[in-house]
């Protein structure tokens, strides 16, 4: 079994009515229009529910029966003249108040969708890199967008249509049962299967549902994959395999959704032929209450009136509970995000404080840290070494030594399974993320750029003048680079930065921390995408932009990070060796052995 749907099927606790109460902020936030398309609802189902009173009257006017005392002085003309204008009354009641009434549904639909779209997006934004290590990135987006798709299409066609279906529903028992309580007995009691049947059925649909929502998810996900891909998908030629495996999984999906257009059709299908046979069985049962004179043919003409009334709101109750079904699976899988504890937080008190910008020093110091992404696997082990401030400190070590991962908690996008860290003296846990993070500046091997211009992918969204993001660029040595581009700070980057190269990217990158002016500066890998002349450039801008900050260096080229002043050596997470440049090569360790091939290489 697909591991997706089994680990879902786990994760079934949550009844619907508590999937319910989690829509009840929003309506809160709604509460007016919300109410205002309930009280529409009143005058809506009276006029269709009069409606076949009205009929009535005018046949047992016509055949001299008993009418409503309001009727009983007039001539039959007159009367029924009377019967057509209230007739009329209701029709425009009804045409005027569908429409009104339709354009405030779908208006409260689309707000409460939109503020459940940000709020996803606000949660998902918040959660801690190691849900996204577990979750696709095609299952996220297939939650934010088509699961919420659904969910509006409940608010806007379906939830307040049910209620009007409902509330149209009762009127017409209250009404019959007044009228003639055999005939409206009988018509109830044809209720009770028929719903029973739609129960059934549309339990199974949200279980088929539920099972093609995942596999949609799948599939996205898949299709994320390949396009994100794509390069490494026709440079090994993997074309028609993921093809196969695509049209596998949307084999599977298809699958799905045709088991829940099975359990759709077969409640329509149901629910097609009774308002006739309810016609059929009032005619019949009235028939004989009619010859018996026990019954009026104007009551017979209401209840035959009334039949398809009682069942149609029934049918479209049923149409629209396949989609409140698929609303209900969609708000479960929303609520599965929604309900992702966000395991990073502020802690409750921040008090803790980094001190302003002139008075920080910068210092970093980890205490005892052991660190394992998952269950026991460790990949830091008690690790305890302080970094003063103002020092440029390299971390060396094989691939996997577990280098990223110290900067990855350093900068908190994961907690230490063990032990704490502190920056300045403060527990980083203690800090608000906002301020740890400003305190950071980080330089990643593959700076990822967002669609905008190069103004904005150095300001990030924060405020800064033009001449300050020049100046970050100058400081350096980026803004020859930049002023090259086409339209200069204009220029337009796209997703990814797919037009620049990963050197370009890097650069980017550059002028992107430096703006910030951190105390404490991180370079993973950061200047392996540039080329020697480049890198000398950047090299002298970064040995200003090091001045007096704390800075730890990642870098598998070890002449490049001779000058620093202390290395940290790594091995399988461990802190094996600790020194300057000249005193590990003298210990002749792991180092001195890495230095030593790496010399013997560039050699050759
Ligand atoms: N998101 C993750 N989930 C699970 N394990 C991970 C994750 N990221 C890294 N690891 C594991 O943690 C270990 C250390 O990884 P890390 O990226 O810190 O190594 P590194 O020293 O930076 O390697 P490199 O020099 O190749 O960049 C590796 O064994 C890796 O398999």
């Amino acid at each position: 079994m697909n591991p997706s749907t089994s680990s879902v099927k786990q994760r079934r606790p949550e009844s619907d009515w508590k999937l319910f109460l989690r829509l009840v902020p929003y309506a809160r936030r709604n509460q007016g229009l919300l109410i205002l398309c309930f009280v529409l609802l009143i005058p809506l189902s009276l006029a269709g529910a009069v409606q076949p009173l009205i009929v009535g009257q005018a046949v047992s006017l016509i055949r001299q029966e008993e009418v409503w005392p309001l009727l009983a002085n007039f001539s039959v003309a007159n009367g029924l003249n009377i019967l057509s204008g209230l007739l009329l009354v209701t029709v425009i009641i009804r045409l005027l108040f569908v429409g009104w009434q339709g354009y405030l549904v779908q208006k409260v639909g689309q707000q409460m969708t939109a503020e459940i779209r940000n709020d996803l997006f606000d949660h998902v934004t918040s959660l801690a890199v190691r849900f996204f290590d577990r979750t696709p990135v095609g299952k996220l987006i297939t939650r934010l967008t088509s699961d919420v798709e659904a969910l509006g299409e409940v608010f806007s066609t379906g939830a307040i249509g049910i209620l009007n279906d409902i509330f149209t529903i009762a009127v017409i028992i209250v009404i019959i049962f007044l009228r003639q309580w055999q005939l409206a007995s009988l018509l109830v009691l044809m209720l009770l299967p028929v719903t029973a049947v739609i129960i059934y059925f549309q339990q199974q649909y949200r279980k088929a549902n539920y099972k093609a929502r995942e596999e949609l998810s799948v599939l996205n996900a898949q299709l994320q994959e390949n396009i994100v891909g794509i390069g490494v998908v026709q440079l090994f030629r993997r074309e028609r395999f993921n093809s196969e495996l695509f049209r596998n999984t949307n084999n599977k999906y298809i699958h799905e959704v045709d088991k829940t257009i099975f359990h759709d059709s077969a409640v329509s299908a149901t629910l097609e032929w009774i308002a006739l046979f309810a016609i059929a069985v009032v005619l019949w049962a009235g028939g004989v209450l009619v010859m018996r004179e026990e019954l009026s043919f104007g009551i017979l003409a209401e209840f035959i009136l009334f039949a398809p009334r009682l069942f149609d709101p029934l049918r479209r109750f049923a149409e629209k509970f396949t989609m409140l079904q698929a609303g209900f699976t969609a708000i479960e899988r929303i609520s599965d995000v929604l309900n992702e504890p966000i395991e990073i937080r502020d802690a409750v008190d921040s008090k803790g404080q980094l001190a302003e910008s002139s008075a920080q020093s910068g210092e970093i110091r980890f205490e005892q840290v052991w660190f394992a992404y998952k269950g026991d696997e460790y990949v830091l082990k008690n690790l305890d070494f302080t970094i003063r401030p103002g020092e440029k400190v390299a971390l060396v070590g094989p691939t996997g030594a577990g280098k990223s991962s110290i900067i990855r908690l350093l900068c908190r996008l994961y907690e230490p399974t063990k032990g704490r860290i502190l920056v300045d003296g403060i527990d980083i846990r203690d800090l608000p993320q906002s301020e740890l993070r400003r305190h950071i500046g980080v330089i990643l091997q593959d700076g990822f750029l967002f669609a905008g211009d190069v103004k904005s992918n150095i300001s990030l969204g924060e405020r800064y003048s033009l001449e300050q993001i020049q100046k970050a660029a100058q400081s350096t040595n980026v803004a020859s680079f930049i002023e090259d581009l086409p339209q200069g700070y204009d220029t337009q980057l796209r997703e990814r930065g797919t037009n620049l190269s990963s050197g370009q990217k890097q650069l980017l990158a550059f002028a992107r921390v430096a703006i910030r002016e951190p105390k404490i500066l991180v370079l993973d890998e950061a200047t392996a995408n540039l080329d020697v002349g480049t890198e000398v450039l950047i090299q002298t801008a970064l040995d200003q932009l090091l001045e007096e900050r704390t800075a730890i260096i990642i870098a598998h080229r070890l002449s490049t990070i001779r000058n620093v002043d202390r290395i940290l050596v790594l091995k399988r997470g461990e802190l094996i060796e600790s020194g300057s440049h000249e005193e590990l090569l003298t210990q002749n360790g792991l180092y001195a052995s890495l230095y030593n091939l790496q010399a013997l290489g560039d050699v050759k």
